[in-house]
């Protein structure tokens, strides 16, 4: 059985607090982006260990056991003594880059085994265990547009659509530490309550919303900074990084065709329409 895990994007992203374990309160709003992984399970009889992983595409750090996939199948197998399986994971979403790339292939083996063994889990059940696999891994169980507070596991469903945007995510060969990213943030309330901005038309957010992180990470790496500016010069009507990076996205209105792009070899570029 076969599932297509695909990143997010944050659009706007507060961080309002620090709290007492070390973890940070934030606000943001995640929205599914048709760039995506492809992860294929299979039953293995007979088998010596409970997994085999196999991956294809872009590389990750990690040993098997560290993969977010393997440890979504480890966290079920332990409450439903699961068959063993092979596990293939074709990577096209690159990891460092604040798009949730091994959440969200975590939260999409957890709905792929709930289907495939017929484990009737709800929901709320997925998305429980989804959330003790990273803060913004529920997000995927569902997979529509989300308000998130708390440490980002907090859910409210937002009305908004973003259909028929283009979209262009640019990852320069930067690899941002999400605990990094956060050790540099001063929390702060946002100007602007981050409920009523997402629901003004787009052309007011370059004013509206913003990633806090954007002031922490772009001083490290100006080239980070520097694309987005590009992404503004290539006619976007919004521009940000994306959670902690290093990844920038620009939204073009519907229907434009999009410049050729030089990001350098380095850069890894998805372009599509949402
Ligand atoms: C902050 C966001 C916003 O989208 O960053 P991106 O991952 O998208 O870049 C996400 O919620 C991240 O979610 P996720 O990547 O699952 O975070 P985790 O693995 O749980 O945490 C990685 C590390 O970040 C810090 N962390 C994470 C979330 C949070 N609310 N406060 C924190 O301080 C902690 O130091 C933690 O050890
Ligand atoms: N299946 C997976 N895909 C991507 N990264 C993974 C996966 N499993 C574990 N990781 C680890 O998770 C970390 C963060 O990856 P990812 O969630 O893709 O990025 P981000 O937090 O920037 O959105 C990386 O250090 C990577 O080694």
């Amino acid at each position: 059985m076969i599932t297509f895990p695909n990143a997010k994007i944050n659009l706007g992203l507060y961080i309002t607090g620090k709290r007492p374990d070390g973890y940070h309160n934030l606000e943001t709003v995640f929205y599914p982006v048709p760039l995506e992984d492809a992860l294929e399970i299979r039953t293995l009889p007979n088998a010596d260990s409970k997994f085999l992983l196999y991956q294809y595409g872009i590389q990750i750090n990690g040993t098997a056991g560290e993969n977010l996939a393997v440890k979504a199948y480890l966290l079920l197998d332990k409450l439903f003594h699961l068959p063993p399986i092979e596990i293939h994971l074709y990577k096209h979403i690159p990891s460092g880059a604040g798009m949730g790339g091994g959440s969200s292939d975590a939260a999409f083996m957890l709905k792929l085994l709930n289907k495939h063994f017929q484990l009737d889990l709800s929901e709320n059940q997925l998305e429980t265990y989804a959330s003790e696999l990273g803060a913004d891994c529920a997000f995927f169980i569902k997979n529509a547009p989300t308000l998130a507070k708390g440490i980002g596991n907090q859910f409210s469903p937002i009305n908004l659509s973003l259909q028929g945007y283009v979209i262009r995510v640019v990852k320069p060969n930067i690899f941002v530490s999400t605990r990094d990213a956060f050790a540099h943030i001063c929390p702060r309330t946002p100007q602007h309550a981050l409920e009523e901005v997402i629901n003004l038309p787009v052309s007011t957010w370059k004013k509206m919303l913003s990633n806090d992180f954007e002031e922490s990470v772009f001083p490290l790496h100006p080239e980070i900074g520097e694309i987005k500016e590009t992404l503004y010069k290539q006619g976007a009507i919004y521009a940000s990084m994306s959670g902690s990076g290093s990844s920038v996205y620009g939204l073009f209105a519907p229907g434009t065709t999009l410049p050729t792009s030089d990001f350098g070899s380095d850069s890894f570029v998805f372009d599509g329409k949402l």
